[in-house]
């Protein structure tokens, strides 16, 4: 076992494990993880040794992820070598994790946010494009968040990771697609696109944090990642998951949220959409960080002003 009360710095006996998708996003930000808790304890890189695997998600590119099983085929193959031992814990774009996971499997830390926001690729703003353009996303916050400000274009199916989705667009598949300024960032493409302003284009649920996860038996390695943990970053996404339990939403429904400190407090803005765009409701609440009730009541109160058209598509917490 490793022992960091009594010598925090000696590095553990045997490197730790961590369990990684191989996209290269994932891979970047495995780095990351290792980079930033290696310093946080003085120990060699050698003292954390990337697992990488191949997700289900990474593996099926044919067809919409909300069609094959959603957000848990990201984390399954992860969840299973943390379950069975085979790595001590596993980094994930918070954005991709399930909000109900397996409970023996915790959050244990969660990295400073990036930067939250979408970037347009194609055109130099949503006015700019041109009419009946086709935007490539497979994402349904951003199909609704477009057809709602722009009714004119169309949606075609994206997958695939940043990169194969740049050339996509490269050859013509579409006119303009929305990408994770983190993603971008993270990747080292910082001139790709344009940024779109979080008031006005709100970002997915945990988009731009990373998180880590271990078992929650594992009072060892929770020692080790609290070194590492971003209290505010946490808060934000506690209260982000929290909205989205409340809702009961799924990776069919279009939900844009953001996260904004003020003083001690949090403001969550949150928007559902119809999957069409043509709905959309919007509501906020201000709550001290510590508050997780409020989430929950924001999500009923949104629930509750919402029309059919979009309350079909989330079922309750
Ligand atoms: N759905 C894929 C995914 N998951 C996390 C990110 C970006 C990084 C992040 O939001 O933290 C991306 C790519 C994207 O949406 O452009």
């Amino acid at each position: 076992m490793i022992n960091p009360s009594h010598n925090p710095s000696q590095a553990p006996d045997k490197p730790l494990r961590l369990g990684t998708r191989r996209s290269p996003l994932a891979m970047a930000q495995a780095e990351e993880t290792r980079a930033r808790l290696c310093a946080a304890h003085g120990w060699p890189e050698s003292a954390v040794e990337l697992c990488p695997q191949v997700a289900s998600g990474d593996r099926i590119q044919d067809r919409p992820l909300a069609e094959i099983g959603g957000k848990a085929l990201w984390t399954k193959e992860l969840d299973a070598a943390l379950l069975h031992g085979e790595i001590d814990f596993a980094v994930h774009s918070m954005k991709d994790v399930e909000t109900i996971r397996p409970e023996e499997i915790t959050i244990a830390a969660v990295l400073p946010r990036a930067d939250v926001r979408d970037v347009l690729v194609g055109a130099a703003s949503i006015a700019a494009i041109p009419p009946g353009a086709k935007v490539g996303t497979s994402a349904p916050r951003r199909a609704a968040q477009m057809l709602h400000a722009r009714p004119d274009l169309e949606i075609v199916s994206f997958r695939g990771n940043v990169a194969t989705r740049l050339a996509k667009l490269q050859v013509g598949e579409a006119d303009v697609t929305l990408l994770a300024a983190a993603g971008l960032q993270r990747l080292g493409e910082t001139g790709v696109g344009h940024v779109l302003p979080a008031e006005e284009w709100l970002p997915a649920p945990a988009q731009g944090a990373i998180g880590i996860e271990c078992l929650a038996a594992r009072e060892d390695v929770r020692a080790l990642l609290a070194a590492i943990d971003h209290g505010p970053t946490h808060a934000a996404i506690r209260a982000e998951r929290a909205l989205l339990t409340g809702l009961g939403g799924t990776c069919h429904s279009p939900i844009a949220v953001l996260t904004t400190a003020e003083g001690d407090d949090l403001v969550l803005r949150a928007a559902l959409f119809s999957p069409d765009g043509a709905l959309r409701v919007e509501d906020s609440a201000r709550f001290a960080a510590s508050d997780t009730a409020t989430p929950l009541e924001l999500a009923r109160r949104l629930l509750a002003s919402a029309p059919e058209g979009i309350t079909a598509f989330f079922h309750g917490g």
